[in-house]
């Protein structure tokens, strides 16, 4: 089938690219000329695993092109998918303009019949206002008579898994009244839809709704866990051993029940304003949503509030000020360069705000961290894990990299001008980390420094001064 898609970002690509992949011609269609340019030099301007290859072969064979031609693009895809972005508005909503400038495109394009496919996340009655977008268009031409139809079919890819997650999705969600159109795109999607019945058809209201809801429910996920860390923190308990506790529980599962630095990327915080924003014009207040933003800022800040607690009561009022600490990840997540809303760059604006200096390490996320930040004296970027370690007097870990997973901890013990680790996702083991020579600072683990027993536990009685270090 003849395959549109507008927008090449992560959703884009990844979908043309695998729609190509199993046959399909696809044309993708960007605004930005740099992308196509390089796109067409076969160069992938994001890092996703298993990309290059899949956009490079598809392209060699023909089946993968790339335009900045709206016109050409319309012409081309019998379906066009709309996958560009839906950022927040100023009020929190989305922002819908450059999902409607596709529809525009498409009504003042179009020469034969299309079915247009909406796969960006976009509010509650977004098809219907794309609908109208179009017909608009086309009636200002004077060709009401050509024959268009639009579909929901939000995306549940991962970043950093985006290909495999595209290629064998767990559910192909679908927003279709027309029965023609239902058929399109079952054939479309019959590849990626062939083990089980993986297609669920609903009205498109819903199928919109569902893709927030989907969003909510994991971050709403990660807040009540990051929650329960906050109290294990103060109660002296380990959330690790809760996470174990509770997840053998099949009706809640161990999945997305990490505790950590705080949820990021580009969808989540955006989202879960969105669906704010879309409940409060219902006349539907959103406590439960509020709460979920609410905590994950918190979530956010508590790896510099420990390191805040523990550089005051090690140096008192200078704290944190002329202290080089090293950062191991700066990516919102690991296997991608994206550091939209990451945790890290909430605490390294939180360090330079105390007066420290980053020395900086991410296996993909340098480029873009120049990129935000230009080159400053308080920030370092290092070639390596260890060279950021070097005269270092504590590490942070914000991102769980595999390469972070199990380091030399000698060496790193041995580069540190003190053996501190503060451990924003949870990847080391208290109890290991304080035999290695460590004082290890988790989320919702308590702090241990080498020899003693859990600093926090209770609250009141440490002996070392800093129990509320761990807070
Ligand atoms: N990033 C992710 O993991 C996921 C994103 N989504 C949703 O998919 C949508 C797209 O997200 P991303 O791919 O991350 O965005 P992105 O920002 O990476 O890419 C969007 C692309 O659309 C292009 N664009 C903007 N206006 C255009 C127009 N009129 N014609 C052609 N191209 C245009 C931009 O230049 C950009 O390259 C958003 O609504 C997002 O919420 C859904 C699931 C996963
Ligand atoms: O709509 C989207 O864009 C996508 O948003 C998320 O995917 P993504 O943002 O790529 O990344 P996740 O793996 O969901 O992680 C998001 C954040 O949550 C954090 N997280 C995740 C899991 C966990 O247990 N704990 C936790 O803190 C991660 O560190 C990361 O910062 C969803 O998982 C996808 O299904 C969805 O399609």
């Amino acid at each position: 089938m003849k395959v549109t898609v507008f927008g090449t970002g992560y959703v884009g690509l990844v979908q043309g690219a695998a729609l190509a992949e199993v046959g399909h011609e696809v044309c993708c269609i960007d605004v930005d000329p740099a992308k196509v340019a390089a796109l067409e030099e076969g160069v992938i301007p994001i890092y996703e695993p298993g990309l290059d290859r899949l956009v490079q072969e598809n392209a060699a064979a023909g089946r993968l092109t790339f335009s900045t031609d709206p016109a050409h693009g319309v012409a081309h895809g019998r379906v066009i998918f709309i996958a560009v972005g839906t950022p927040p508005g100023a009020d929190g909503g989305a922002d819908l303009s450059h999902v409607l400038a596709v529809a525009q495109t498409v009504g003042e394009r179009m020469e034969a019949p299309r079915l247009v496919i909406n796969k960006s996340t976009v509010p509650v009655g977004t098809e219907a206002a794309v609908r109208a977008r179009i017909a608009e268009a086309l009636a200002a031409r004077d060709r009401a008579e050509l024959d268009f139809d639009v579909v929901s079919n939000p995306e549940f890819l991962k970043e950093g898994s985006a290909v495999a997650d595209c290629m064998r999705p767990d559910r192909i969600v679908v927003g279709v009244t027309r029965d023609d159109s239902e058929a399109l795109l079952r054939e479309l999607f019959a590849p990626f839809n062939r083990n089980r019945e993986k297609m669920i058809v609903m009205d498109p209201r819903s199928a919109e709704l569902t893709k927030y809801a989907a969003n909510c429910m994991l971050a709403t996920k990660i807040s009540f866990m990051n929650e329960i860390a906050a109290i294990a923190d103060r109660l002296g308990c380990d959330i690790e051993a809760v996470r174990q506790g509770i997840g053998s529980d099949p009706r809640i599962g161990y999945h997305f029940i990490y505790a950590g630095a705080g949820y990021g990327g580009s969808c989540f915080p955006k989202d879960v304003k969105a669906l704010i924003h879309t409940a409060r014009a219902a006349g539907c207040e959103p406590h439960v949503l509020r709460a979920v933003e609410d905590r994950n800022a918190d979530a956010k800040t508590a790896i510099f509030e420990k390191m805040q607690a523990h550089f005051g009561a090690r140096f008192g009022e200078r704290g944190l000020k002329g202290r080089t600490i090293a950062l191991w990840g700066l990516a919102f997540k690991p296997n991608t360069d994206d550091m939209r809303e990451a945790s890290a760059r909430v605490l390294m604006e939180a360090l330079w705000q105390a007066g420290a200096t980053v020395q900086a390490y991410d296996p993909q996320a340098m480029e873009e961290t120049q990129r935000i930040y230009g080159s400053r004296d308080d920030l370092r970027l290092c070639g390596t894990k260890e060279a950021a370690l070097s005269g270092a007097d504590a590490l942070v870990v914000m991102t769980e990299w595999r390469m972070f997973q199990s380091p030399d901890f000698e060496a790193v013990r041995e580069a540190l001008s003190e053996p501190v680790l503060f451990d924003g996702r949870n990847l080391y083991d208290p109890e290991r980390m304080q035999g290695h020579g460590f004082t290890h600072y988790g989320i919702g683990r308590g702090a241990r420094a080498p020899g003693e027993v859990k600093m926090d536990q209770p609250r009141t009685a440490s002996a070392t001064g800093t129990a509320s270090a761990a807070e």
